[in-house]
Protein backbone atom coordinates (compact mmCIF):
# COMPACT_ATOMS: atom_id res chain seq x y z
CA UNK A 1 0.00 0.00 0.00
CA UNK A 2 1.41 3.20 -0.65
CA UNK A 3 2.43 5.90 1.95
CA UNK A 4 -0.07 8.58 2.56
CA UNK A 5 1.08 12.15 3.18
CA UNK A 6 -0.49 15.05 4.07
CA UNK A 7 0.93 18.06 2.41
CA UNK A 8 0.18 21.52 4.37
CA UNK A 9 0.93 24.47 2.19
CA UNK A 10 0.83 28.20 3.54
CA UNK A 11 0.53 29.77 0.26
CA UNK A 12 1.79 33.26 1.93
CA UNK A 13 4.85 31.90 2.75
CA UNK A 14 8.17 33.78 1.03
CA UNK A 15 5.81 36.26 -0.22
CA UNK A 16 3.65 33.90 -1.81
CA UNK A 17 6.65 31.12 -2.51
CA UNK A 18 4.63 28.68 -1.05
CA UNK A 19 2.10 28.55 -3.33
CA UNK A 20 4.59 28.89 -6.21
CA UNK A 21 6.22 25.58 -5.28
CA UNK A 22 3.48 23.79 -4.26
CA UNK A 23 2.52 21.78 -7.54
CA UNK A 24 5.97 21.19 -8.51
CA UNK A 25 6.36 19.24 -4.67
CA UNK A 26 2.98 17.25 -4.84
CA UNK A 27 3.82 15.94 -8.35
CA UNK A 28 7.07 15.08 -7.47
CA UNK A 29 5.51 12.98 -4.11
CA UNK A 30 2.89 11.99 -6.67
CA UNK A 31 5.43 10.63 -8.84
CA UNK A 32 7.71 8.82 -6.08
CA UNK A 33 4.32 6.88 -5.99
CA UNK A 34 3.22 8.37 -2.38
CA UNK A 35 -0.61 9.16 -2.14
CA UNK A 36 -0.50 13.14 -1.31
CA UNK A 37 -3.85 15.06 0.13
CA UNK A 38 -3.07 18.39 0.12
CA UNK A 39 -4.02 21.55 2.51
CA UNK A 40 -3.92 24.70 1.80
CA UNK A 41 -3.84 27.12 4.97
CA UNK A 42 -6.21 30.19 4.90
CA UNK A 43 -4.71 31.90 8.09
CA UNK A 44 -2.43 30.73 10.68
CA UNK A 45 -4.94 29.28 13.19
CA UNK A 46 -5.38 26.75 10.07
CA UNK A 47 -1.36 25.54 10.47
CA UNK A 48 -2.35 24.02 13.94
CA UNK A 49 -6.11 22.45 13.06
CA UNK A 50 -4.43 21.23 9.86
CA UNK A 51 -2.25 19.21 11.77
CA UNK A 52 -4.18 17.76 14.10
CA UNK A 53 -6.83 16.78 11.54
CA UNK A 54 -4.21 15.18 9.87
CA UNK A 55 -2.59 13.13 13.22
CA UNK A 56 -6.43 12.06 13.58
CA UNK A 57 -6.79 11.15 10.17
CA UNK A 58 -3.97 8.22 9.91
CA UNK A 59 -1.56 9.45 7.48
CA UNK A 60 2.06 8.07 7.65
CA UNK A 61 3.50 11.71 7.40
CA UNK A 62 3.15 15.50 6.83
CA UNK A 63 5.07 17.70 4.90
CA UNK A 64 4.91 21.65 5.53
CA UNK A 65 5.59 23.86 2.57
CA UNK A 66 6.76 27.37 4.61
CA UNK A 67 8.67 29.54 6.66
CA UNK A 68 9.74 29.40 10.37
CA UNK A 69 6.99 31.27 11.41
CA UNK A 70 4.55 28.52 9.68
CA UNK A 71 6.68 25.10 11.32
CA UNK A 72 6.45 27.09 14.88
CA UNK A 73 3.03 27.05 14.18
CA UNK A 74 2.60 23.63 12.96
CA UNK A 75 4.83 21.92 15.63
CA UNK A 76 3.10 22.97 18.66
CA UNK A 77 0.74 20.41 17.71
CA UNK A 78 3.19 17.55 15.81
CA UNK A 79 5.44 17.85 18.82
CA UNK A 80 5.52 14.31 20.76
CA UNK A 81 2.92 13.46 18.40
CA UNK A 82 5.29 10.85 16.79
CA UNK A 83 3.93 11.77 13.36
CA UNK A 84 6.87 12.36 10.86
CA UNK A 85 7.41 15.94 9.91
CA UNK A 86 8.75 16.70 6.62
CA UNK A 87 9.86 20.24 5.75
CA UNK A 88 9.82 21.76 2.12
CA UNK A 89 11.73 25.48 3.24
CA UNK A 90 9.54 28.57 1.42
CA UNK A 91 9.96 31.38 3.97
CA UNK A 92 12.53 34.06 4.03
CA UNK A 93 14.34 32.67 6.95
CA UNK A 94 14.36 29.09 6.80
CA UNK A 95 16.43 28.62 10.35
CA UNK A 96 15.02 25.52 10.92
CA UNK A 97 15.46 23.85 7.84
CA UNK A 98 19.13 24.80 7.37
CA UNK A 99 19.38 23.12 10.69
CA UNK A 100 18.05 19.98 9.96
CA UNK A 101 20.19 19.79 6.46
CA UNK A 102 17.25 20.14 4.09
CA UNK A 103 18.07 21.76 1.06
CA UNK A 104 17.46 24.89 0.09
CA UNK A 105 16.25 26.89 -2.73
CA UNK A 106 15.63 23.18 -4.08
CA UNK A 107 11.63 22.43 -3.32
CA UNK A 108 12.22 18.97 -5.51
CA UNK A 109 15.58 18.06 -3.66
CA UNK A 110 13.56 18.62 -0.59
CA UNK A 111 10.75 16.51 -1.51
CA UNK A 112 13.29 13.79 -2.02
CA UNK A 113 13.88 13.56 1.43
CA UNK A 114 10.15 12.91 2.56
CA UNK A 115 9.96 10.22 -0.41
CA UNK A 116 12.79 8.68 0.97
CA UNK A 117 11.24 8.57 4.41
CA UNK A 118 14.00 8.17 6.93
CA UNK A 119 13.33 9.64 10.21
CA UNK A 120 15.00 11.14 13.11
CA UNK A 121 13.89 12.49 16.46
CA UNK A 122 15.17 16.29 17.18
CA UNK A 123 14.65 18.07 20.47
CA UNK A 124 12.70 21.36 20.66
CA UNK A 125 13.16 23.75 22.99
CA UNK A 126 10.31 25.18 25.28
CA UNK A 127 9.95 28.69 26.40
CA UNK A 128 6.60 30.82 27.81
CA UNK A 129 4.30 27.36 27.02
CA UNK A 130 5.63 27.13 23.23
CA UNK A 131 7.72 24.73 21.71
CA UNK A 132 10.59 26.39 19.81
CA UNK A 133 12.23 24.85 17.25
CA UNK A 134 15.34 26.98 16.42
CA UNK A 135 16.15 29.83 18.47
CA UNK A 136 15.01 32.45 21.83
CA UNK A 137 16.42 35.74 22.15
CA UNK A 138 16.70 38.31 24.20
CA UNK A 139 18.67 41.58 23.79
CA UNK A 140 19.96 43.26 20.52
CA UNK A 141 18.61 40.28 18.71
CA UNK A 142 14.96 40.85 19.33
CA UNK A 143 14.85 44.39 19.07
CA UNK A 144 16.33 44.07 15.59
CA UNK A 145 13.66 40.68 15.27
CA UNK A 146 11.24 43.32 16.22
CA UNK A 147 12.30 46.00 13.72
CA UNK A 148 12.53 43.45 10.97
CA UNK A 149 8.89 41.86 11.35
CA UNK A 150 7.50 45.44 11.25
CA UNK A 151 9.34 46.16 8.28
CA UNK A 152 7.79 45.57 4.31
CA UNK A 153 10.42 46.25 3.03
CA UNK A 154 13.22 45.47 1.66
CA UNK A 155 12.56 41.86 1.06
CA UNK A 156 14.21 38.76 2.28
CA UNK A 157 17.11 38.76 4.80
CA UNK A 158 18.03 42.12 3.58
CA UNK A 159 15.39 43.16 6.05
CA UNK A 160 17.40 42.26 9.37
CA UNK A 161 20.49 43.85 7.91
CA UNK A 162 18.40 47.20 7.55
CA UNK A 163 17.10 46.93 11.01
CA UNK A 164 20.21 45.59 12.75
CA UNK A 165 21.99 48.95 11.17
CA UNK A 166 19.27 51.04 12.66
CA UNK A 167 19.30 49.28 15.90
CA UNK A 168 23.02 49.91 16.69
CA UNK A 169 22.12 53.48 16.48
CA UNK A 170 21.07 53.71 19.40
CA UNK A 171 21.75 50.76 21.70
CA UNK A 172 23.41 50.26 24.94
CA UNK A 173 24.29 46.89 26.69
CA UNK A 174 22.00 45.75 29.11
CA UNK A 175 22.29 43.84 32.79
CA UNK A 176 21.81 40.25 32.80
CA UNK A 177 21.02 37.56 35.16
CA UNK A 178 21.12 34.47 33.28
CA UNK A 179 21.13 31.11 34.84
CA UNK A 180 22.36 28.15 32.91
CA UNK A 181 21.39 25.01 35.41
CA UNK A 182 22.92 26.02 38.81
CA UNK A 183 25.49 28.57 37.29
CA UNK A 184 24.33 32.18 37.48
CA UNK A 185 26.09 34.45 35.75
CA UNK A 186 25.25 38.32 36.29
CA UNK A 187 26.45 40.87 33.44
CA UNK A 188 26.19 43.32 31.34
CA UNK A 189 25.83 41.81 27.56
CA UNK A 190 24.61 42.51 23.85
CA UNK A 191 22.60 39.66 23.83
CA UNK A 192 21.61 36.40 25.17
CA UNK A 193 20.64 33.65 22.92
CA UNK A 194 19.80 30.11 23.58
CA UNK A 195 18.13 27.04 21.84
CA UNK A 196 18.35 23.61 19.92
CA UNK A 197 19.21 24.84 16.37
CA UNK A 198 22.24 26.46 14.98
CA UNK A 199 21.21 29.58 13.18
CA UNK A 200 18.51 32.46 13.71
CA UNK A 201 18.02 35.66 10.88
CA UNK A 202 18.18 33.65 8.07
CA UNK A 203 21.22 31.77 8.58
CA UNK A 204 23.00 33.86 11.65
CA UNK A 205 24.89 30.85 13.17
CA UNK A 206 24.36 32.70 16.96
CA UNK A 207 24.50 28.91 18.24
CA UNK A 208 27.38 27.67 16.11
CA UNK A 209 27.70 23.50 16.41
CA UNK A 210 24.71 23.18 18.57
CA UNK A 211 23.78 19.86 17.94
CA UNK A 212 19.64 19.18 17.29
CA UNK A 213 19.70 16.65 18.98
CA UNK A 214 21.91 16.39 21.72
CA UNK A 215 19.62 16.66 24.48
CA UNK A 216 21.37 20.08 25.50
CA UNK A 217 19.90 23.39 24.97
CA UNK A 218 23.28 25.64 23.74
CA UNK A 219 23.87 29.01 24.83
CA UNK A 220 25.71 32.35 23.55
CA UNK A 221 26.55 35.41 26.22
CA UNK A 222 27.80 38.24 23.61
CA UNK A 223 29.32 40.49 25.74
CA UNK A 224 29.66 44.54 25.89
CA UNK A 225 30.92 45.73 22.80
CA UNK A 226 31.46 48.62 20.67
CA UNK A 227 28.67 49.27 17.76
CA UNK A 228 31.04 48.76 15.29
CA UNK A 229 32.59 45.57 17.01
CA UNK A 230 29.35 44.27 17.14
CA UNK A 231 29.02 45.32 13.26
CA UNK A 232 32.19 43.33 12.17
CA UNK A 233 30.60 40.29 14.32
CA UNK A 234 27.22 40.07 11.94
CA UNK A 235 29.58 38.85 8.51
CA UNK A 236 31.44 36.47 11.38
CA UNK A 237 27.97 34.94 12.47
CA UNK A 238 27.09 33.80 9.26
CA UNK A 239 30.43 32.05 9.43
CA UNK A 240 30.32 30.62 12.56
CA UNK A 241 33.53 32.24 12.95
CA UNK A 242 32.43 34.40 15.66
CA UNK A 243 32.99 31.29 17.87
CA UNK A 244 36.56 32.36 19.60
CA UNK A 245 36.13 35.84 19.81
CA UNK A 246 36.81 37.08 23.22
CA UNK A 247 33.48 38.49 24.28
CA UNK A 248 31.31 35.76 22.58
CA UNK A 249 30.89 33.08 25.89
CA UNK A 250 28.87 29.61 25.10
CA UNK A 251 27.67 27.39 27.36
CA UNK A 252 25.31 24.12 26.97
CA UNK A 253 22.44 23.20 29.93
CA UNK A 254 19.18 21.75 30.15
CA UNK A 255 17.55 24.47 31.59
CA UNK A 256 18.15 28.59 31.07
CA UNK A 257 16.50 31.54 32.53
CA UNK A 258 17.41 34.98 31.17
CA UNK A 259 16.38 38.23 32.92
CA UNK A 260 17.12 41.22 31.74
CA UNK A 261 14.28 44.60 32.44
CA UNK A 262 12.49 45.78 29.67
CA UNK A 263 13.07 43.49 27.00
CA UNK A 264 11.10 41.08 24.95
CA UNK A 265 11.84 37.33 24.58
CA UNK A 266 11.82 36.39 20.42
CA UNK A 267 11.55 32.84 19.65
CA UNK A 268 11.38 31.37 16.28
CA UNK A 269 11.23 35.00 15.44
CA UNK A 270 8.02 35.41 17.03
CA UNK A 271 7.38 37.84 20.23
CA UNK A 272 6.84 34.86 23.00
CA UNK A 273 6.64 37.84 25.76
CA UNK A 274 8.35 39.85 28.07
CA UNK A 275 11.55 38.60 29.93
CA UNK A 276 12.41 36.70 32.27
CA UNK A 277 11.65 33.65 30.13
CA UNK A 278 12.51 30.08 31.69
CA UNK A 279 14.07 27.77 28.43
CA UNK A 280 13.42 23.73 29.00
CA UNK A 281 14.67 21.07 26.89
CA UNK A 282 12.37 18.52 25.57
CA UNK A 283 14.19 15.74 24.00
CA UNK A 284 13.62 13.91 20.62
CA UNK A 285 10.41 15.81 21.10
CA UNK A 286 9.78 15.76 17.16
CA UNK A 287 10.08 13.07 14.32
CA UNK A 288 11.67 14.43 11.60
CA UNK A 289 12.04 13.60 7.74
CA UNK A 290 15.53 14.50 7.17
N1 LIG B 1 -2.71 31.64 4.85
C1 LIG B 1 -1.88 31.61 5.89
N2 LIG B 1 -1.58 30.42 6.44
C2 LIG B 1 -0.71 30.35 7.48
N3 LIG B 1 -0.09 31.42 8.01
C3 LIG B 1 -0.36 32.62 7.49
C4 LIG B 1 -1.27 32.76 6.42
N4 LIG B 1 -1.31 34.06 6.10
C5 LIG B 1 -0.46 34.69 6.93
N5 LIG B 1 0.10 33.82 7.79
C6 LIG B 1 1.13 34.18 8.76
O1 LIG B 1 2.36 34.05 8.05
C7 LIG B 1 3.38 33.92 9.02
C8 LIG B 1 4.74 33.71 8.37
O2 LIG B 1 4.80 32.61 7.55
P1 LIG B 1 6.18 31.86 7.28
O3 LIG B 1 7.02 31.83 8.46
O4 LIG B 1 5.85 30.56 6.68
O5 LIG B 1 6.87 32.71 6.14
P2 LIG B 1 7.95 33.85 6.20
O6 LIG B 1 7.64 34.83 7.26
O7 LIG B 1 8.02 34.31 4.80
O8 LIG B 1 9.30 33.05 6.51
P3 LIG B 1 10.29 32.95 7.80
O9 LIG B 1 9.47 32.79 9.05
O10 LIG B 1 11.15 31.75 7.51
O11 LIG B 1 11.06 34.23 7.82
C9 LIG B 1 2.81 32.85 9.90
O12 LIG B 1 3.44 32.82 11.16
C10 LIG B 1 1.33 33.31 10.01
O13 LIG B 1 1.13 34.10 11.16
Amino acid sequence: MSRKIALVVNPTSGRGLGARVAPLVQSRLQSAGLTVDTYETTCAEDVGRIAAEVIASGADAVALIGGDGTIHLGVQVLAKSGMPFGVIPAGTGNDFARGLGVPLGDPGAAADLIVAGDTRQIDLAVAHGEFITTVVCGGFDSLVNKRANAMTWPKGNARYTVATLAELRTFKPLEYVVTIDDQVIETAAMLVAVGTGPTYGGGLQILHGADIADGLLDVTIIDPVSRLTLLQMFPKLAKGTHVGHPMVRTFRGRSVRIESPGITAYGDGEPLGPLPVDVTIEPGALTVLA
